[in-house]
């Protein structure tokens, strides 16, 4: 009889812990469909991370295969639950650090970004798919990260971190991660960092190589410590001109991740003065050992001149974005619409079109009765491109009958090497080469395709 009792009971017990392990799967269920997230615009104050002080069955059953790792166990594990970690760029970087931080059990993630999906992320930013062009990424990414796991708080911000919003919201996170693509944030975010005290881990990548360190980490140096002056805006190159192979950024993502996991869960990062670059082309890291955080530095240093944020846009001369800058360097009569040229070339009146992009991009599309000769040849005066353009001008010289100056116009992608390739070659006129008349297709030949022939491929 007594046996028959405990029996019962157990598989009561039995059925009691199926019923709740139900009841939670249903609520996660519901709340992963209901749960509508909130796309911020601006900087709120966040309510505090909930400590969690041990993990449900159903943690144990998601990280087991990390929960086993010695270097991790439960403490680290819990440790990961209570870290909030700021994403600044859900691009090629941003995606796949958010992707490994939330399918490791970060407690909290913020993503922030003021751009919205195109196309051409999709090679690299993984967490953005084709029906997501034109959302904004910060949502995007949101949404995806909530999809892998919805334990863990996601706030998505649909705005660009700036001198005014930076502090506020750097300081509501307990590690931060730079994952954006020009040099104005990259000092913003690390003097935010120093000023609020909060570790950075920081990647760049770009063509086949990256980059990272993690700065103001452990008495290590920050961002200005090492570049206490930006580079000359016209030396700095961005993925949509440079180029980036989707692959070296989602490497260099994974490695912040890592880094990330590794501050937060308390086994502490290896790379608070050091550099780890990755050539993708030979497949090889290496790793150097960075100066020490400099007395002298302008924010982290004994007697700091920066103590508050300032305008990173005046500092470094150039913009927080990456998007293309508009280069105003010739006159107005100096320069022809793209629908002015198309008049031009219906009127079939004798010229010369001058294609000034590197070879790589006239490979992908360009005008078929266009010479080109990359910007770079002409600065560098490259003899069999000059020989090669004197002979051009000669033969449109013979077809111009009345006489006159040979009209040259020059083209590029978006019109700016265009406008440089002009100011060159009007240099050029009457002594390097015969006297030419030259104008520059302002816009280039995106704005070909945009204005003139929408069957002309953008890039
Ligand atoms: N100050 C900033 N505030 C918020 N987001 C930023 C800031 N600076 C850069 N970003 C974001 O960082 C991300 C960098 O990622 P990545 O370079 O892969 O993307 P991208 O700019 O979309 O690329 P592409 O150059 O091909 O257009 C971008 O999504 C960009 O919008
Ligand atoms: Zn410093």
């Amino acid at each position: 009889m007594s046996e028959d009792v405990s029996c019962l009971k157990a598989q009561l017990e039995e059925k009691e812990r199926e019923i709740a392990a139900l009841k939670n799967k249903l609520s996660l269920l519901e709340k992963s469909q209901t749960l509508v997230l909130d796309l911020h615009d601006k900087v709120t104050p966040l309510t505090p991370l909930r400590a969690k002080h041990a993990l449900s069955n159903e943690d144990i059953m998601r990280y087991s295969r990390q929960l086993l790792l010695p270097d991790l166990g439960v403490r680290g594990q819990l440790n990961l639950s209570k870290t909030s970690v700021l994403i600044v760029g859900c691009g090629g970087l941003g995606c796949p650090l958010a992707q490994y931080l939330a399918a490791a059990g970060i407690g909290r993630l913020g993503l922030l970004d003021y751009d919205e999906v195109e196309l051409s992320n999709l090679h690299r930013q993984v967490l953005h798919g084709e029906e997501n062009q034109g959302q904004a990424k910060a949502l995007s990414a949101a949404n995806a990260v909530r999809r892998l796991n919805s334990t863990v708080e996601c706030v998505p911000y649909h705005l660009q971190l700036s001198p005014e919003n930076a502090l506020q919201l750097i300081q509501q996170y307990d590690i931060v991660a730079d994952c954006s693509d020009n040099v104005p944030t990259r000092y913003l975010v690390s003097d935010a960092c120093v000023l609020s005290g909060k570790p950075l881990v920081s990647a760049s990548a770009l063509r086949m190589d990256g980059q990272l360190t993690v700065y103001n980490y452990r008495g290590g140096p920050c961002y200005r410590c090492l570049y206490p002056a930006p580079p000359p805006p016209e030396t700095v190159t961005n993925c949509s001109d440079g180029g980036v192979l989707g692959v070296v950024p989602g490497i260099m993502g994974c490695f912040q991740a890592l880094e990330v996991i590794k501050i937060a869960s308390g086994q502490g990062s290896s790379f608070g003065q050091q550099l780890l670059m990755f050539d993708a082309q030979d497949a090889r890291f290496r790793s150097i050992k960075l100066r020490p955080r400099q007395a002298g530095c302008a924010v982290c240093g004994e007697e700091p001149s920066v103590t508050q944020l300032v305008d990173y846009e005046a500092f470094c001369g150039s913009a927080a974005t990456d998007k293309c800058q508009r280069l105003h360097l010739l006159s107005r009569d100096q320069r022809i619409t793209a629908q002015d040229y198309k008049s031009i070339l219906d009127d079939a009146g004798p010229h010369l079109l001058l294609d000034v992009r590197p070879l790589v991009e006239v490979d992908i599309c360009h005008l078929p009765f266009s010479l080109n000769i990359p910007l770079s040849s002409l600065e560098e005066r490259k003899s069999e491109h000059l020989q090669l353009l004197r002979e051009r001008v000669g033969q449109l010289k013979r077809q111009m009958a009345g006489g006159g100056r040979p009209p040259v116009y020059v083209i590029c992608k978006q019109g700016n090497d265009s406008q440089k390739a002009v100011q060159l070659l009007e240099k050029m006129s009457g002594s390097e080469l015969d006297h030419v008349t030259v104008k520059d297709i302002s816009g280039g030949l995106m704005a070909w395709a945009r204005t003139v022939d929408p069957t002309f491929p953008q890039y």
